[in-house]
Order: C-alpha cells, then structure tokens, then sequence
C-alpha cells in the first residue's frame, strides 16, 4: 500500500496523469501500449499496481472476515478497506476520463490514507488475542482529544494534498518559515494556499505536543499510549522538517516523496491510539 501510495505521488509529481491520454482501463486501447514514452509507463505501472493491490486488499478483507467472524472491529476494517480502495480506483479512474478539480484529486491522497490505516489496523489487530484486547484505559476528555486530533490530521492532510493538487508547492518561494518574504499572502493566491498548510501544520505539531506531554504526565503507567504519543511527536516532527526540506531544495522529488511517506506513519500510529481508546 506504501508503494502504491507513493506511486501515486510519482504519477502527478512527473505530470504522468495524462500517460494515457482520456483512455482507462486501456492505455491507448492497448494493456501494455508499444513504444511508451515515460509518463506512460509510469501512467501504466501505476495502473497494474493498483489494480493487483485491489486484488490482495479484497482477499485479506473476506480473509480477516472469515477467521475472525466475531469480531466487529475486523469487520469495520476489512469493509472499509474494501470501500475505500475501490472508490480510490473509480476516483482514479474519473479523473483520467473527465479531468477532475483539485479539490477532488486532493481528497484522493485522504482516501488511500483511510485504506492503508484500515489494511494496518486489520494487520495489528490478527496479531493480537482476541480473548484479551488491549484496552487504554483513559479518561472521557483524553479520548475525545485523541478523537478531534485525529479527524484534524484528517483536515491537514487535505490541505497538503491541496497544495500538491493546486501547484502550490513552491507557492511561497524556497523560504521557510517566511512566504516570499513576508507572512502574509493575497486570499485564493497559491501562496495563501501553502500558508494555510504551513500554519494547519503548526497546529497540528503543537496539538500533539500537547497530547504527548499529557499522555506522559497521567498515564505513564499505559506504555501503549505513551509510547503512541512518543511515535506521533517523532513523525510530526520529522513530517515538519521534510515539509521545509521540500521548499529549500526546491521540490526535490524525493523529498517530497518522503513528506508523503512519513504522514502514512503518523496517520497510521493516530488510528492505532483511536482504535484502542474506543474500546473502553
Ligand atoms: C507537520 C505537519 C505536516 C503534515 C501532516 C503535512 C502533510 C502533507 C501532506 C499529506 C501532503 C500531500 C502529500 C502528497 O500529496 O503526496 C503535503 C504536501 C506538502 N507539504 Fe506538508 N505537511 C506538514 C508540514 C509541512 C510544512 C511545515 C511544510 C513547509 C514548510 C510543508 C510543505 C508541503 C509542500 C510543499 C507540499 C507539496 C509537496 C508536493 O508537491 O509533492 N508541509 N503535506
């Protein structure tokens, strides 16, 4: 799912989408289309690994399903996998034929998070005893806390996809932490679009710094939860280097690739830290 995820990255940081011109599922009306250029084989490697990654995500939802028909948890997951995976194919898919709006093709990057997080979750939870789930045992305010971090990663995520989407990246110039010299930008300007990134991202960084130091405070005796926070403090921060890294080189491809890397790791600890608390 990483690899895919990351190809997806390749295919629109190349400007690889119009690979295969309008055509899908065909490339030009051929499956492997003679003497490509690039963007078509990048187009088309896409394509195959996707639809094969459909196919393994399918197989482990009815498997997980069928070993655990017990548990509620695996059933949520693998039906959501399978949802999500297959709607990111019919997104695909719609924007190779119809061309889409940015703010569409953005919310495919939220998609295929929501379907690696389920794939993950499925994977954690077949590891554990299912006569003795873990359970963090918190309080109702921490919960809801884990609750709205986690559907505001959500929210940050799309602001990041959207400043891919929009051809925002170097919107501010390669200065960091100021935006072509100053703080400010023009409303609907790319620059005001990358602002909005940055200060969502500065949030987010202080919120689970926030959460991380609570965690540590009052529930040190819950190594799960701490250790969790301690996970997500790293990869936001690292989330947050690799973000200035991309605007001082340029738009290194990958760095940028790297930056799209690391937020499958901080959603996917998140998820871990809201699955275990909804258990209560
Ligand atoms: C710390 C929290 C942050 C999170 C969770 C986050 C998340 C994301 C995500 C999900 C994307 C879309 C990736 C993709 O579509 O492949 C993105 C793109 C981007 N982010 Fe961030 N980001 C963070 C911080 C920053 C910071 C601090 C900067 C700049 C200083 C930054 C600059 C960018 C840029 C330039 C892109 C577009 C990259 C491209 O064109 O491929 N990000 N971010």
């Amino acid at each position: 799912m990483l690899l895919v995820l990351l190809m997806g990255a390749v295919v629109t940081k190349t400007g690889s989408g119009d690979g295969c011109g309008n055509s899908w599922p065909l490339c030009y009306g051929e499956i492997l289309p003679t003497a490509p250029k690039l963007e078509t084989i990048i187009e088309v490697s896409h394509r195959f690994v996707s639809a094969w990654l459909g196919l393994l995500v399918i197989i482990l939802a009815i498997w997980a399903w069928r070993r655990d028909p017990h548990r509620k948890e695996i059933k949520i997951l693998a039906g959501s996998a399978v949802f999500f995976i297959i709607l990111q194919g019919l997104l695909g898919a719609a924007a190779v034929i119809w061309s889409q709006s940015s703010a569409v093709l953005a919310s495919h990057f939220g998609f295929s998070l929501v379907s690696f997080a389920s794939v993950l979750l499925i994977a954690i939870l077949s590891f554990e005893d299912p006569d003795r789930p873990f359970i963090a045992n918190i309080s109702p305010g921490f919960k809801k806390n884990i609750y709205w971090l986690f559907a505001y990663l959500y929210a940050v995520v799309y602001t990041g996809a959207l400043v891919r989407h929009t051809g925002s990246s170097m919107g501010c110039g390669p200065e960091f932490p100021l935006c072509n010299g100053t703080l400010f930008a023009t409303i609907g300007s790319q620059a005001s679009i990358h602002l909005l990134h940055r200060i969502a991202a500065i949030v987010l960084f202080i919120w689970i710094v926030y959460s991380w130091y609570h965690a540590r405070k009052y529930y040190s005796d819950q190594k799960v939860v701490t250790k969790g926070f301690q996970f997500a403090l790293l990869f936001v921060i690292l989330q947050g280097v690799s973000g200035a890294l991309i605007v001082y080189s340029n738009l290194n491809l990958f760095v940028a690739l790297g930056h799209g890397l690391i937020i499958s790791f901080l959603f996917g600890t998140l998820s871990y830290l809201a699955l275990i608390v909804y258990r209560k």
